[in-house]
Formats: C-alpha cells, sequence, structure tokens
C-alpha cells in the first residue's frame, strides 16, 4: 500500500444522498432486434424515396410471378408502344410529362446525389457544427432539353450569395460547362442552373409580330434554359450597353419587331433618333413618326417636342388615373435612341447638349405614367458618360470590355451573380444579360435577328398607321 496518495484536482465535497447509476444489462437478441428494426425501417424509407424504380420493380415482379414472363414482356412493349404513340402525336406534353421527369430522376440519382457529399465538401459548402459536418439538402431536380435546376436547401449560416460564388466550381465537379444559382421566394432555398446544353449558341431568327403587342410581355428572345424572353415595356425605359459590334441593333429591332402591329394599327408611336447620321436606323423609317438623324440641334428640338406632349398627356391625365393607356388618339409614344453617348457626352455644342440632357432626364423621371418611353443604346457605360443609368428600370447588359462594365450596368454585384458579360465571346452578338422582375440573378439571353432584308421588309409589311 503507498504511503501517500498524490491527488490532482479539486475534491468533491460528499453530498447528504448518494446514489448509484443502475447498470443495464441489454440481451444481444434485443440488440439484433433493434438493428433489424432500424434496417427495416431505412430499406422502406429509401424504397419510398424512390418509388419510381421500387414501384416498377414490385409491380413487374408480381406480375411474373402471378402471370408468368410472356405476361411482363406484353405489358413491357405494350408500355413502350404507349410511350412512342404519345410522343409521335404530341411531342411536347410527351417531353414535358414523359421524358424530362425520367430524365431528372435519372440524372438526380446518378451525377447530383451519387456526387453530392464529395462535391459540398471540395466547394466549400459544408458547414461544421458541435464536432459534426452538415451536408446542404438536395431537395429536387427538374431537367429540360438544355439543363437541370437543382434545388437545395441552405444550411444556416449559408446566403444565395455563397452558391454564386461556388457555382463554377460546382459545375466543373459535375462535369458541366456552366451553373448559377438563383434565390427563390423561399428564404431557406437556392435553385443551382446545371447547363448542360446552350440553346443560345445559334442565331435566333425573328420571332412572330402579334397583331396586338402585349406591352408588358414583348417576346424578344431565348432565356439560357431555352425558354422565351419576353421583356416590360409597360412602366419602364430600357437600357442597351455594350461594346461595338456587341448586337445593340439587335436589341433594338427586335423591339421594333415585337411592337410593329401596334404601330400599323397607331396604337404606338416611334420616335428614333440615329446621331449616326441615319446609319443604323434608316432601313426603318416607314415605322417611325418622326425621324431625326441630321443634326444634333434638330434632335434636341424633336426631344423637347416630346417633351411638350409629354406635359400636356400629364395635365390631361392628372386627377384621371395614374398609368396611361394606349389608343389610336392616344398612343403610346416609344423614344428610341442610338448611341445615347453622342447626344449627352461627345456632343461638342455645350447649349444643344444640356438641351438634350434636359429633355431627357424629363422624359426618363416623368414619361413611364403617361406612355412615354426612352429605349436608349450606349457603348460606353461609364457614369460620367451616362448621368441618367440609374433612370432606366430595364437594364440590358451584351459583351463588354471590361470586367467591372457589367456592374455599372446592372448595378452593384451583378458580375458576381454571375452576368459575365467581359466573356461573352465576339462570336455571340445579340447574348447578353438581363434582371428579370423580382429575380436578383442576371439571366442570359440572345437577342432575335433581323438582318437588312428581314428590316426592310418589316418597314413595308407595317408601315406606321395609314402610311401604306
Ligand atoms: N442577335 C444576333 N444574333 C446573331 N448575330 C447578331 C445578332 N446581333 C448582331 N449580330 C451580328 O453582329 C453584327 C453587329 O451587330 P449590330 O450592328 O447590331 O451591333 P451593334 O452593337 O449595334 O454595333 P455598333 O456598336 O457598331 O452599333 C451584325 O452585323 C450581325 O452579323
Amino acid at each position: 500500500m503507498p504511503l501517500i496518495n498524490v491527488i490532482p484536482g479539486e475534491k468533491i465535497p460528499t453530498a447528504p444522498l448518494n446514489t448509484r447509476l443502475p447498470v443495464w444489462r441489454i440481451p444481444g437478441w434485443l440488440l439484433l432486434v433493434v438493428w433489424l428494426a432500424r434496417g427495416t425501417f431505412r430499406t422502406v424509407v429509401l424504397a419510398a424515396r424512390y418509388w419510381w424504380i421500387t414501384g416498377p420493380v414490385a409491380v413487374s415482379w408480381w406480375l411474373a410471378e402471378t402471370h408468368g414472363w410472356p405476361v411482363l414482356l406484353g405489358v413491357f412493349v405494350g408500355l413502350v408502344a404507349v410511350g412512342v404513340t404519345w410522343w409521335r402525336l404530341h411531342p411536347v406534353s410527351w417531353l414535358r410529362f414523359g421524358w424530362y421527369p425520367a430524365v431528372a430522376q435519372i440524372r438526380r440519382l446518378w451525377i447530383y446525389r451519387r456526387g453530392w457529399t464529395p462535391a459540398m465538401t471540395a466547394c466549400g459548402l459544408v458547414g461544421v457544427h458541435g464536432g459534426d459536418r452538415w451536408v446542404p439538402r438536395l431537395l429536387g431536380v427538374r431537367s429540360n432539353r438544355w439543363g437541370d435546376r437543382v434545388t437545395v436547401r441552405l444550411l444556416p449560416g449559408q446566403h444565395p450569395d455563397d452558391w454564386a460564388k461556388a457555382a463554377p466550381r460546382l459545375a466543373y465537379t459535375f462535369q458541366l460547362r456552366e451553373a448559377r444559382a438563383y434565390t427563390t421566394n423561399r428564404p431557406d432555398r437556392v435553385v443551382l442552373y446545371f447547363a448542360r446544353r446552350d440553346p443560345l449558341t445559334g442565331t435566333v431568327r425573328h420571332l412572330p409580330v402579334p397583331a396586338a403587342p402585349d406591352l408588358s410581355n414583348l417576346n424578344l428572345g431565348v432565356r439560357e434554359d431555352g425558354t422565351a424572353y419576353h421583356m416590360r415595356l409597360t412602366g419602364s425605359h430600357v437600357l442597351i450597353a455594350g461594346a461595338t459590334n456587341s448586337g445593340k441593333g439587335s436589341v433594338i429591332w427586335s423591339m421594333l419587331r415585337s411592337l410593329a402591329g401596334g404601330i400599323a394599327s397607331g396604337l404606338v408611336e416611334v420616335w428614333a433618333f440615329d446621331p449616326k447620321g441615319g446609319m443604323e436606323l434608316a432601313a426603318g423609317a416607314p415605322l417611325f413618326t418622326r425621324f431625326a438623324y441630321e443634326d444634333p440641334d434638330s434632335m434636341a428640338g424633336v426631344l423637347e417636342e416630346a417633351v411638350k406632349r409629354m406635359r400636356q398627356r400629364a395635365n390631361r391625365l392628372r386627377g384621371v388615373t395614374r398609368q396611361h393607356t394606349p389608343t389610336v388618339d392616344e398612343p403610346l409614344i416609344v423614344v428610341v435612341v442610338d448611341e445615347l453617348a453622342a447626344l449627352t457626352a461627345y456632343l461638342t455644342d455645350r447649349k444643344v447638349r444640356d438641351r438634350i440632357r434636359e429633355s431627357l432626364g424629363l422624359l426618363l423621371s416623368q414619361g413611364r405614367a403617361v406612355g412615354i418611353h426612352v429605349i436608349a443604346a450606349l457603348q460606353d457605360p461609364r457614369k460620367d458618360v451616362l448621368p441618367f443609368r440609374d433612370l432606366f428600370p430595364t437594364r440590358i447588359a451584351l459583351r463588354m470590355t471590361e470586367p467591372e462594365q457589367a456592374d455599372m450596368v446592372l448595378g452593384d454585384g451583378a458580375r458576381d451573380r454571375g452576368a459575365v458579360c467581359d466573356l461573352i465571346p465576339e462570336t455571340s452578338a445579340g447574348v447578353g444579360y438581363v434582371v428579370l422582375d423580382g429575380v436578383r440573378e442576371p439571366v442570359r439571353v440572345r437577342f432575335s435577328y433581323l438582318d437588312d432584308d428581314d428590316v426592310t421588309e418589316l418597314a413595308a409589311t407595317y408601315a406606321r398607321g395609314g402610311d401604306r
């Protein structure tokens, strides 16, 4: 026995009541039962989660057992025949309700689920709490011809911007070309769009002209997920920014084409300004109610006329309505300016420049409610070139030469959220980024292209009301 005991730490005082914890002895068979129950429960959950695999397998097994293999084969051939007939008769609904949901489930399991945890870890999207690692939950996958929309539940502390930053790395992790993160109307979720193919590589041919334009829904091109891109003109002005040959003209012509039905019927008036001496817009002259291209002084005069019309309308509508509705007597006026900076910045005649700036400022700040809208194109989006940038609710950024120009046009953080305008190749004229109503992240679109013959034909077919 030791002579002296050295015990580190404090002595625990003896409590007045001392109890001993009971020791449970669990028999082996009970442990086995618990494990079996847990295993069975997990199998049932998995079977229910992947019902689209287990269901057909179970039914096939039952058919083979009760009716024999030939019946199973007959049912299988019948189902294939139904699928082929559906596809031949109505391919749109077959793709939407038959083929793409199946593709989505297979890709969910085979591509995303299989590599999910390593991908999350490698891209820094795993959370650590109390020594445990937490992987964001993959909630669902929806596919179409062009890509997959993967819905994910955010971990506590994560922000959609974390996913936007990780998106390019996630794309390469899943061996895809491009990915982008979008917020949803649920603050705990983010949608990752993984592009498998790019619907914007080919030129988008000119689109059909509606007889009466829907001003809140003008069809101008195609979005990166292959759906149609519609733009709202009601209550808006549109700024188009892009380097030379980026396709600014195609945006203007796509818009004029979508408005052409209204131009012909007299519901829409286009007042066009072409500071390049009429080079860009002259082919569409029959569509325009006013066409100013000769000298800055005459352009300033026409802009002042537009301001006068705006004031007259405002006086008439004051107290009657808050939003003008176009009629043939009082049409929507669309002021189209090609190369805005030529009027607001590069003009040497200061007096004329100030007149133009003043009129444009008034039209941009007061025109929307009375049905006067400005569509302006611009090469250089620097703030000193365009003092009115913030007065344009709708902005389109085509190919740019500098990375920071995307933020100048679309707003701070736009490039981080995916508007990589400086990376649009020169061969992709007409491709650009837009911010859609209620969506934070810019969307990539390609505008339809009208060549010279298309423009001439458009002008001949839809010349302004009464001029044909
Ligand atoms: N939407 C489009 N789809 C396919 N090609 C296009 C598209 N838009 C433009 N292009 C091609 O790019 C060329 C330049 O287009 P456009 O004149 O519209 O550019 P821009 O930005 O208006 O040029 P600038 O700065 O000189 O006015 C066109 O001649 C055409 O070949």
